[in-house]
């Protein structure tokens, strides 16, 4: 027997709640208004909404993350689906970090925004919104996921890779969850997890994290100036990772300073895609194996900074932190197998 799923719509801003202003686009439109715009979502799922907030998703930090958590957190019980309306700017961020902050959840949140803003004749918003209206009444449907463009994007594997074009994200190193086309979703991945663990809502962030990106010539004695602003420091180098000497030792030095005094230093890369594998080259396995480097392996820059902040939250501990950080969480990291499976 077909019932009515119950929805609760989270409007939090965005291009697709905006209006043009004087000063530029700005979010303006309730969560009322954009529901009106998608009048036939109601055939097929009961809807209530909320507006926490109305931020362009440049303004958007962990405050909200946790915000939004504890939202979904107060409501979960009275709802089978969430679907938060967003900024595209900073939404990979936001959907990394609620896939940690809401674990083994076997309910649907998503996430969708707009390119255009709702209100104009050409929009991809209204389609965004229905889609994830019709996502996240789905049976199968659980977890933290994107829904854009037509896709459905696990929460931790997203990546705004064009600033303009209707199909802004991509799900990067992992296949989509699902693509939706018409109103028929076609799941790639289908996984609803069966098992008994409970969900869990975390409730602190440690956002004393700074994502540092290596250029040519660049000296390692930019740490010195970020040491005691920062716990954790993420080194997006080049290609499978490695860190420059250019003859001072200066990179060497500094990290021996962070991981000495308990900071935590994380090796990614700023190749988007295939991700970084630090034991290829001297440069970076000489590194890694002295100062015991953790890397970001095939996970997003997104996932990274969400997925530091949330353990970095969890425990000051370096080797409870490795193990939080290298754990799976909403499909986020594969190529990590353990030191021990190498050869
Ligand atoms: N397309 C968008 O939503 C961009 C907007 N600046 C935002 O992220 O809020």
């Amino acid at each position: 027997m077909f019932t009515m799923k119950k929805i609760l719509l989270i409007a939090t801003g965005g291009t697709i709640a905006s209006k043009y202003t004087s000063e530029g686009l700005c979010p303006q439109i309730s969560s009322e208004e954009l529901l009106s715009y998608v009048p036939t979502a109601r055939k097929f799922c009961e809807i209530d909404t909320v507006q926490p907030f109305n931020l362009d998703s440049t303004n958007i930090n962990a405050s909200q993350w946790l915000a939004l958590a504890a939202l979904i957190e107060r409501k979960y019980e009275y709802y089978d689906g969430f679907v938060i309306c967003h900024g595209t700017d900073t939404m990979a961020y936001t959907a990394a970090a609620l896939s940690y902050l809401i674990q083994n959840n076997r309910k649907p949140v998503v996430i969708t925004g707009a390119q255009k803003p709702i209100d104009l004749p050409i929009t991809d918003a209204r389609a965004n919104l229905l889609d994830s209206l019709r996502f996240a009444s789905h049976d199968r449907a659980h977890g933290v996921n994107i829904v854009f463009g037509g896709e459905v994007i696990a929460g931790t594997r997203a990546k705004k890779e064009r600033s303009k074009s209707f199909n802004a994200f991509s799900s990067i190193n992992f296949p989509q969850i699902a693509i939706i086309q018409d109103s028929r979703i076609i799941f790639y991945i289908d996984d609803k997890d069966q098992s008994t663990t409970p969900l869990k809502f975390c409730h602190t962030l440690n956002d004393r994290v700074f994502l540092l990106k290596l250029i040519p010539g660049i000296s390692g004695r930019i740490l010195e100036a970020l040491y005691d602003s920062y716990d954790a420091v993420i080194i997006e180098s080049f290609g499978v990772g490695g860190l420059p000497n250019y003859g001072d030792d200066s990179f060497h030095e500094m990290i021996q300073k962070f991981i000495s005094s308990g900071k935590i230093v994380i090796m990614a890369t700023q190749v988007t895609h295939e991700g970084s594998d630090m034991e290829i080259y001297q440069v970076g396995k000489v590194m890694k194996d002295q100062f015991n480097l953790i890397e970001s392996y095939d996970m997003t820059l997104e996932a990274t900074v969400a997925k530091t902040m949330w353990a970095l939250g969890q425990t000051g501990d370096v080797a409870d932190f490795q193990e939080l950080f290298y754990k799976t969480i909403n499909h986020d990291l594969l190529f990590w197998d353990g030191e021990e499976n190498r050869n």
